[in-house]
């Protein structure tokens, strides 16, 4: 029997419509016993976005946001700006803009990864330790002599929610992988998106 799109997979809050899943068919939902809280976040400005190549750790060579572990003491808006200062030189206005749950193996807890962007920002874009701050267009044929966004270099589900942060609709999904380190892969995943805008429930 087709799997019901509308169940919303453990873990995930609100009041979500279903936006896109896929995966296995009939595979099921990791368990876990513990939440870790993360955060990424976007720089989008007219039809370009700032992504950072990583330059080292889990996901090296990767396109991403930037972002990184919220501290003990700070609020995961105080961690992405601090994570974006670090990582990408800048200062910028982040909104909460999705929440992604991720799970992997060799690890019993989720990655909670509350995702922001800001249409602006202040200071100059800098390379860090690292990251290596890159501007993409947001237009599928690129655009300004930019290229599109590296979604083959990326983590493979963010193609599913990133043009939602582009277009600034709120999100909530969990993508759970298998297999090792930098060779896992996504083997189910649902993203939905909150009904009539409504405030995250985190
Ligand atoms: N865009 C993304 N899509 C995805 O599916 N999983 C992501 C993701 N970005 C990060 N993850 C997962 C994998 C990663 O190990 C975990 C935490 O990611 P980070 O890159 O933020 O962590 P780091 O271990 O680099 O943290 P810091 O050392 O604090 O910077 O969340």
């Amino acid at each position: 029997m087709p799997e019901d799109l509308n169940v919303i997979p453990p873990g995930l809050k609100g009041n979500l419509v279903h936006y896109i899943s896929g995966g296995e068919e009939g595979s099921l939902w990791k368990e876990y016993t513990n939440v870790r809280y993360y955060t990424n976040a976007f720089v989008v400005q007219g039809q370009k976005i700032l992504l950072g190549h990583k330059k080292r750790g889990w996901g090296q060579e990767k396109y991403n946001g930037f972002g990184g572990k919220v501290d003990a003491g700070e609020t995961s808006l105080e961690a992405a700006k601090r994570e974006l200062k670090e990582e990408a030189g800048i200062d910028a206005p982040l909104e909460h803009a999705g929440i992604l749950l991720f799970l992997t193996d060799g690890v019993d807890w989720a990655f909670h990864i509350d995702i922001y962007r800001a249409d602006s920002y202040s200071g100059e874009v800098q390379e860090s330790e690292e990251m290596k701050p890159e501007w993409f267009s947001t237009l599928p044929e690129g655009t300004d002599g930019l290229s599109s966004i590296p979604y083959s270099k990326m983590w493979e589900t963010d193609e599913c929610w990133l043009p939602l942060v582009i277009a600034n609709k709120p999100f909530v999904g969990r993508a759970d992988f298998v297999g090792d380190k930098d060779k896992s892969k996504p083997y189910k995943w649902w993203y939905g998106v909150l009904k009539d805008e409504e405030a995250f429930d985190v």
